[in-house]
């Protein structure tokens, strides 16, 4: 029987991960660091994950699967040296411990099994980060031995996340993910896991990972960010309200347009990888998963101020953009601990000065300017 590790047993790990490797069959492991993750998937011994696919909705009872603790003795060591394919479901800042967590267990590994093949696949938003996330790894193993078994027996590999999975917080036994479209990861890859449904092999993984972050995850902020200030919880209530809604309709076309414009890819290429079939019943996502950590979606390359710099680069109206970007600069909920830390920055020092800090933007920027002007009017836009 195939074997998957899964570090990070939050949603993504249970609510896609977990459930679909065990619809495929394969033994799973959960490795997580936060205490209550891992009592909670063990006091239940299962958990529930209603799928809504495009023409229906399931609920499906995952059970059967191992759960570790991240302890100082290693107690996943006998799972990990069985299993074939290790996933990361982490945010990017995560991933520097999971490598120290983790490197004694590939180590054993050489040692037990020197043959052996892996592979290890990163789900993150975050692009052009794996050599760094290799990086942490390599410079965890002990030898320049270990070192070089690393490089040739483990595919380590970036993937795409088509896929929306929520629950009220990371150790919920009870998610609720939408399934319909694949996880996209970088080929080769060393282990068989074609009898998986929903992962796909594909090459040039970076450039496409641009093009998805941009073109859905871009709108999708501006959704979250737009639809708080209007006092929303949820993604679906926010797409349907008309004001926030014609103004993302806009925000995507723009970046369609960009994105058309930069990279080398067809109409129906970029069809396939942004447009998401609807799924039966839209998942109450929630604004708060969506707009959660301002700071990093508010970065230089991320789905937000990337892709103003695109369309400022081919000369395409950023303005629609600005304007969902001031309102993520305003984003102030009180249980997202860098939406705290952005509002505090704020009122420290200024609007202008964060802006330049947290964008990367110099305070003369035609971008920085504009999200600085419709700052000064932001709710009138939106009619609050
Ligand atoms: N939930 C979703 O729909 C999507 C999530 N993603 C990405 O997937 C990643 C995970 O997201 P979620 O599952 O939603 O977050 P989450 O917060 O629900 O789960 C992350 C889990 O990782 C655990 N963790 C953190 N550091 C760890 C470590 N060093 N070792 C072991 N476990 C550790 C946390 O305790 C938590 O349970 C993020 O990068 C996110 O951007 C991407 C697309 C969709
Ligand atoms: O997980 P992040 O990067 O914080 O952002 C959430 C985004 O990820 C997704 O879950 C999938 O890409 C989107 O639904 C959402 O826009």
């Amino acid at each position: 029987m195939s074997q998957v590790l899964i570090v990070g047993a939050g949603r993504l790990g249970k609510g896609f991960l977990g459930e679909t490797f065990f619809n495929a069959g394969w033994k799973i492991g959960f490795l997580d660091n936060d205490p209550r993750v891992t009592e909670e998937l063990q006091r239940t011994g299962t958990f529930t994950v209603k799928v809504h696919s495009a023409d229906d909705i399931i609920n499906n009872t995952i059970s059967g699967y191992n759960v570790f603790d991240c302890d100082d003795n290693h107690s996943c060591m006998d799972f990990f040296l069985n299993t074939d394919v290790v996933c990361l479901p982490l945010y990017p800042s995560d991933f520097e411990e999971a490598a120290s967590y983790l490197a004694p267990c590939f180590e054993e590994q050489m040692k037990k099994n020197p043959t052996k093949k892996m592979t290890l696949i990163c789900l993150t938003n975050k692009n052009h980060i794996i050599e760094k996330i290799k990086g942490y790894f390599l410079n965890n193993l002990s030898s320049e031995a270990a070192k070089a078994w690393f490089k040739e027996n483990v595919a380590f590999r970036d993937s795409i996340v088509r896929r929306s999975t929520d629950a009220p917080t990371n150790y919920s036994t009870d998610l609720v993910t939408t399934a319909v479209a694949s996880l996209l990861i970088q080929s080769p890859v060393y282990n068989p896991i074609d009898d998986v449904q929903w992962l796909e092999l594909r090459d040039n993984i970076e450039m496409l990972k641009d093009i998805k972050v941009f073109t859905i995850n871009g709108p999708h902020a501006a959704t979250a960010y737009m639809g708080y200030l209007r006092g929303m919880k949820t993604i679906p209530e926010a797409s349907a309200d008309p004001i926030v809604g014609n103004k993302v309709n806009e925000i995507h076309d723009l970046i369609v347009k960009a994105v058309m414009e930069e990279y080398p890819i067809t109409r129906e290429e970029l069809k396939d990888l942004e447009y998401l079939p609807k799924a039966k019943n839209e998942i109450p996502d929630s604004i708060r998963r969506v707009a959660y950590d301002p700071i990093r979606k508010l970065g230089k390359q991320d789905r937000l101020i990337g892709t103003a710099l695109l369309c400022q680069k081919h000369g395409i109206d950023f303005e629609p953009l600005a304007y969902a970007i001031a309102c993520a600069f305003s984003y102030d909920d009180p249980s997202d601990l860098n939406a705290v830390k952005l509002q505090k920055e704020i009122q420290e020092n200024g609007l202008a000065s964060t802006v330049t800090k947290v964008t990367g933007l110099p305070q003369d920027h035609p971008i920085a300017a504009t999200i600085l002007r419709f700052s000064n009017n932001l709710k009138q836009e939106l009619n609050v």
